[in-house]
């Protein structure tokens, strides 16, 4: 039997990855990682995951995967969405939560884009994953964005911060989705191998 073709992860989060190699322990995929800060475009999510892939694919002159998350207050109609990096990074915890000050609604969701491409001007193909929940004073270990804040519905009143790693892994958007692309890949191994090796 060949072996699985060989992927490269491209993300500049060292969190992302850890979560990543821990979702696919076990699994016959064979991923390798590659630390790079990639431009990201705005717009629709959708465009930022394909860009970001395709950038990704001629960065590593192979296979790739990548990821864009998003946290989405839906007071805000989606917002801040692709941009909650930034908003975290100047607002805080605290910021997050005052956002939503002026409304009842506090929920939100989370949601991971995954890409994956063959090479260079191949497809780029896309996994949602998303969990749903709502926007909360922060509790829990503060080791990854704003897991803190984020109480997903079905964690029986736990933030994803105060979850064990494969708890949340098991309801996670990184998790949904990833899973969603493993499938595909191992159910279309063939085709992709193809596009990996037509110039
Ligand atoms: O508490 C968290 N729990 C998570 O599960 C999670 N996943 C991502 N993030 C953060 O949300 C922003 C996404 O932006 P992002 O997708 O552009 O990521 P990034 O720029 O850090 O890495 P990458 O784009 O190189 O892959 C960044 O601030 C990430 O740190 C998370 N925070
Ligand atoms: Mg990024």
């Amino acid at each position: 039997m060949a072996a699985p073709p060989r992927i490269t992860f491209v993300t500049g989060n060292a969190k992302k990855l850890e979560e990543v190699v821990a979702i696919l322990r076990g699994s016959p995929l064979s991923i390798a990682s590659r630390k790079l800060d990639l431009p990201e475009l705005q717009g629709e999510p959708e465009d930022i995951a394909r860009e970001k892939c395709r950038l990704a694919a001629q960065a590593a002159n192979g296979a790739v995967i990548c990821e864009d998350t998003l946290l989405c207050f839906n007071a805000l109609r989606g917002l801040p969405g692709p941009y909650i990096k930034w908003f975290l990074a100047k607002l805080g915890h605290d910021g997050l939560n005052k956002m939503l000050a002026a409304y009842d609604d506090k929920t939100a969701y989370a949601q991971c884009l995954f890409a994956l491409c063959a090479g260079p001007g191949k497809p780029v193909r896309l996994f949602d994953g998303r969990t749903h929940g709502s926007i909360v004073p922060p509790r829990g270990d503060n080791q990854f964005g704003w897991d803190p804040v984020f109480e997903p519905t079905e964690s029986g009143g736990l933030t994803y911060a105060e979850m064990a790693v494969c708890d949340k892994n098991a309801i996670s958007h990184r998790g949904r989705a990833l899973t969603q692309l493993r499938d595909w890949l191992l159910a279309n191994e063939d085709t992709f191998r193809a596009e990996m090796s037509r110039q």
